[in-house]
């Protein structure tokens, strides 16, 4: 990141740029990134760095409250507020960078609502969550279709939440935490994850320790890119304008990245995910999904239904017994027999369902796929969906 030079130009740093001719049409929504993490991982760290260096991105920063890191960065790097800098009170400071960093303290939608009012002077919203918030209902209400949404999200267009792990703690934070409803914190933050930061790998005491935190987060959720961090040094266009909402190129990503043999950057190189894989009853099913009939498509988008409402499995004429699901995420890419594409996201029982327009047939992938995160999603779970499927 160029911390000394002047600020360059905003520019789209998408992680796989998408032509705005794939995208559903959406008009000026300012996007907003979610950051979750575990307690201590390092969020305020991510958001100083937001808040400090030079990446030439005009963001809104809404922090719980102002917390040292904002008010340090704003004593470091000159606010250019006409508020007074040292009033820990004020709401909004101005950042030489061109951020803008806010304040919720308790005042939630209202706040940004309040900051919605600046609407022009950034192009980004990052949004922090406390350490024991779940992501899920929060991204809930900017996710939405704009046909459909009400207030804010007609206004706010959710790009993606980022979850911090310790990479010391996580491991244990994951295994351990208290669970609500049987699903930990940590591990409901892990499921609504994007992206994943695994942060303060500086402390790490082996690459195998790094490793086997990897592969537990990548065994709760397949989806999501992990990147290493240290200091939650990462370059910020991993992390907003990655479009997690329209696009799902992060399906891609179907199996556990083999164990490095040698340094600490990843091998590209992947191994077969397992079939199942739990902890503390979140798991994940990922189901390879052949072109669709017209018939089967509407099978499918009926099982969805009944396992994002009803949170549970059809029945099988086989067994009267209730088989329960809670889905906390779901993506999916679709392909039909007549070759159209379609797009999948939802966050626990929101869904929504796009076709994407601009690829040409030729481009299409020759299969979709399908990625449920949640609890309830074993053996059973793959039987009935591979059934609508016609397998
Ligand atoms: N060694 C090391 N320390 C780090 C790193 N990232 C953050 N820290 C330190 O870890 C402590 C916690 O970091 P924060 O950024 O405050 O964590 P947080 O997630 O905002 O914490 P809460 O808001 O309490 O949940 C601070 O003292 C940071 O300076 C890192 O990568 N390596």
């Amino acid at each position: 990141m160029d911390v000394d030079g002047d600020i360059p130009t905003l520019i789209d740093h998408s992680v796989q740029p998408v032509a705005s001719s794939e995208l559903p049409q959406e008009s000026q929504r300012i996007p907003c990134t979610i950051i979750s993490g575990f307690l201590g991982a390092g969020k305020s760290t991510l958001l100083k760095r937001i808040l400090t260096e030079r990446h030439g991105y005009r963001i809104a920063v809404i922090m719980n409250e102002f917390g040292d890191s904002a008010v340090s960065a704003a004593k470091t790097i000159n606010v250019t507020s006409k508020d007074d800098p040292a009033a820990q009170s004020e709401e909004f400071l101005e950042l030489a960078n061109g951020c803008l960093c806010c304040s919720i303290k308790d005042a939630g939608i209202a706040a940004i609502e309040k900051l919605m009012e600046r609407k022009g002077a950034f192009d980004h919203i990052v949004l922090e969550t406390t350490g024991l918030a779940d992501p899920g209902p929060i991204a809930s209400i900017f996710w939405q279709n704009e046909e459909y949404s009400v207030g804010l999200s007609r206004e706010i267009i959710l790009d993606g939440v980022v979850c911090v792990v310790d990479a010391v703690f996580g491991r244990k934070q994951m295994e351990e935490d208290h669970s609500v409803d049987g699903i930990g914190e940590s591990l409901r933050q892990i499921a609504c994850a994007d992206v994943i930061l695994l942060n303060k790998i500086d402390m790490a005491q082996s690459e195998d320790e790094l490793y086997e935190t990897e592969r537990l987060i990548q065994g709760v959720n397949p989806s999501a890119p992990i990147h290493r961090t240290a200091h939650a040094n990462i370059d910020i266009g991993r992390i907003i304008n990655i479009n997690a909402y329209v696009t799902v190129d992060h399906l891609s990503v179907d199996g556990f990245r083999e164990r490095p043999r040698n340094g600490p950057d990843y091998p590209h190189d992947l191994t077969p995910h397992p079939k199942h894989y739990e902890l503390r009853g979140i798991s994940s099913l990922q189901v390879t999904v052949p072109p669709l009939s017209p018939c089967n498509f509407e099978r499918l988008e009926e099982w969805i239904q009944r396992v994002l409402w009803d949170e549970e499995l059809p029945k099988d004429n086989s067994s009267d017994s209730i088989h329960q699901i809670k889905v906390l995420r779901c993506k999916g890419l679709f392909v039909t027999d007549t070759g159209k594409e379609y797009i999948l996201q939802g966050v626990q029982s929101m869904y929504d369902i796009s076709e994407v327009n601009g690829r040409d047939v030729q481009g299409l992938p020759s299969a979709g796929k399908l990625v449920l995160i949640g609890k309830g999603l074993d053996e059973a779970a793959r039987m009935s969906l591979l059934k609508v499927l016609g397998d």
